[in-house]
């Protein structure tokens, strides 16, 4: 049987060819554990992020999902593959369309892969989970605030069920108690699932209570 994790070996990733900004890179997140990841402003967690989360394709060194190595990033990743990793982002505003509703926000990845069969329920489902409902899904993503479209993004993330979750500063813009809210929802998820968690964050204290090991990544 090969490994269940997502891991990442011999990864090197950046944005101009020839100057990586992350170098030979080993990391392992298994499922049901929670992986910290810290570091200087600028050394790569991003960039790695999205290596992991299958966005951004490395200049040496392999991504595997439950062992089976990842061959063609972003949109050539197959679908099967693609539905195992989700990322959440810092700035909800930067990863959602203004114009769409916060119920097609959520509906965004089943729609992708053409699942329409209990799209309707299984989008108010996972709402409820994050502590969306009512009036406020009918909203376009412009006429909330930033919590709330969080709490919508984090709905995005869970709704294809994923194995593994990349979250990449994901409550750096939000206050104490939505922060608390999410990273419940999203460890309760993680336990009922077994899921495994990759968590950026430069909070300290959040790191040490949610994470069950930190690693950090140097310049
Ligand atoms: N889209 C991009 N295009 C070009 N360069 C980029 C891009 N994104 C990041 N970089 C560069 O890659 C390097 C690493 O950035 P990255 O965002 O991965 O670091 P980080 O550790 O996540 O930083 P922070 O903690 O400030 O978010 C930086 O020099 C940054 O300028």
């Amino acid at each position: 049987m090969p490994p269940a994790m997502l891991t990442a070996r011999g990864i090197d990733a950046g944005w101009v060819p020839g100057r990586p900004v992350v170098h030979d890179i080993d990391l392992d997140i298994v499922p049901g554990q929670v992986v910290g990841l810290q570091g200087p402003s600028g050394c790569g967690k991003s960039t790695l992020a999205r290596v992991l989360a299958l966005i951004h394709t490395p200049d040496a060194g392999t991504v595997s999902v439950d062992g089976q190595t990842v061959a063609a990033y972003r949109y050539a990743t197959p679908r099967d593959v693609r539905a195992k990793v989700a990322i959440l982002f810092q700035q909800p505003r930067l990863s959602v369309d203004p114009r769409l509703t916060m119920r097609d926000v959520i509906a965004e990845p089943l729609r992708a892969q053409r699942r329409r069969d209990g799209l309707a329920a299984r989008v108010e489902e996972v709402a409820v989970t994050v502590g969306l409902t009512g009036e406020l899904l009918t909203r376009r993503a412009h006429a909330v605030s930033d919590g709330q479209l969080q709490r919508a993004c984090l709905a995005r993330a869970l709704i294809t069920r994923p194995r593994y979750l990349i979250c990449d500063e994901m409550t750096t813009m939000l206050d104490a108690s939505t922060t608390a809210a999410l990273v419940t929802t999203l460890a309760d998820y993680c336990t009922a699932e077994g899921a495994g968690v990759l968590a950026i964050s430069h909070d300290d204290a959040l790191l040490t209570h949610w994470a069950d090991k930190v690693i950090l990544l140097d310049r």
